[in-house]
């Protein structure tokens, strides 16, 4: 299965200085790990941190597309690349960006997907960042194995819906994450309920939480529970979502405040 002991890590560009590299990790696809990932790094922003965002879901990118940020967004340097910067200076890194039409597929297998993932993380000039969040492509592939063995990362924030299948799925990138001994840090049960603007009344519309077992499973705390919200929907399309608002995500924001 996977290797034991510690490979040696790709070196960082000599300009970059980051301090914690957050993976942000599903298994199942579709649960809202990207908005999550947006959310978070909005907010860490707004609280003063230096914040960037690799986006590593190198065959289904949508990190730019929920900052509105266009295609063709990266630039070079003689010192390596500039990410994207969006307007409340998260720093992007994404392939997207590097197509000249965002609808363009990437069809590449395995190897290159890992090795542009490494390249995101080696020649971007990423500067001073105090968070990298990371946003993984679902599933316990190549890509996620990757990022996890190649990247200092300081822990992992899981996501998962109420469904059964998600369960089940994260299930197998815990067992992943811990093989790796990568601390996870907290559970982001995401869709967790809708909440009735007349009555106040909470639904739950995918079915009963697993978020407790999970967490149990992880070693880790069941950081949030996030609202069905048609509002972050509507914000993430039209690529806003540095402007949610969401009061039930601040106990993630604050766990990654945290010193390591
Ligand atoms: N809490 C929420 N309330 C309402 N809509 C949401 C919520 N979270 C995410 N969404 C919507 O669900 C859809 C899927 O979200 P997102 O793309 O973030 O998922 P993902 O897990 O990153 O998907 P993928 O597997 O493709 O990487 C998007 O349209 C997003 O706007």
């Amino acid at each position: 299965m996977l290797g034991k002991g510690a490979p040696e890590l790709p070196k960082l560009n000599a300009f970059n200085r980051v301090s914690q590299v957050i993976p942000v990790m599903s298994g199942k696809g579709g649960v809202g790990k990207s908005s999550v990932t947006a959310m978070l790094a909005a907010n860490l922003a707004r609280r003063g941190q230096k914040v960037g965002i690799l986006d590593a879901d190198i065959t289904g990118p949508s990190i730019p597309k929920l900052f509105g940020l266009p295609a063709g967004g990266l630039r070079g340097s003689e010192q390596g690349m500039l990410p994207a910067v969006t307007g409340g200076g998260i720093r992007v890194v994404s392939t997207n960006l590097l197509l000249r039409d965002e609808a363009q597929a990437v069809v590449w297998r395995g190897p290159m997907i890992s090795a542009t993932i490494r390249q995101f993380w080696t020649d971007t000039l990423w500067g001073k960042l105090d968070t990298l969040l990371v946003d993984l492509p679902p599933g316990t592939s190549d890509a996620a194995l990757g990022v996890l063995q190649n990247l200092p990362v300081t822990g992992v924030v899981l996501v998962t819906t109420p469904q059964d299948l998600a369960a089940l799925v994260v299930r197998k990138a815990i067992q992943m994450i811990r093989q790796l001994n990568i601390p996870i840090l907290g559970v982001v049960e995401n869709m967790s309920y809708f909440r009735c603007p007349e009555t106040q009344h909470e639904h739950a519309i995918f079915g009963p939480s697993h978020a407790d077992v999970l967490a149990q499973e992880a070693g880790a705390p069941v950081a949030a529970r996030l609202p069905i919200d048609p509002q972050i929907a509507a914000l993430c399309d039209a690529g806003q979502a540095e402007s949610i608002e969401l009061e039930a995500i601040q106990p993630v924001v604050d766990l990654l405040l945290q010193p390591a």
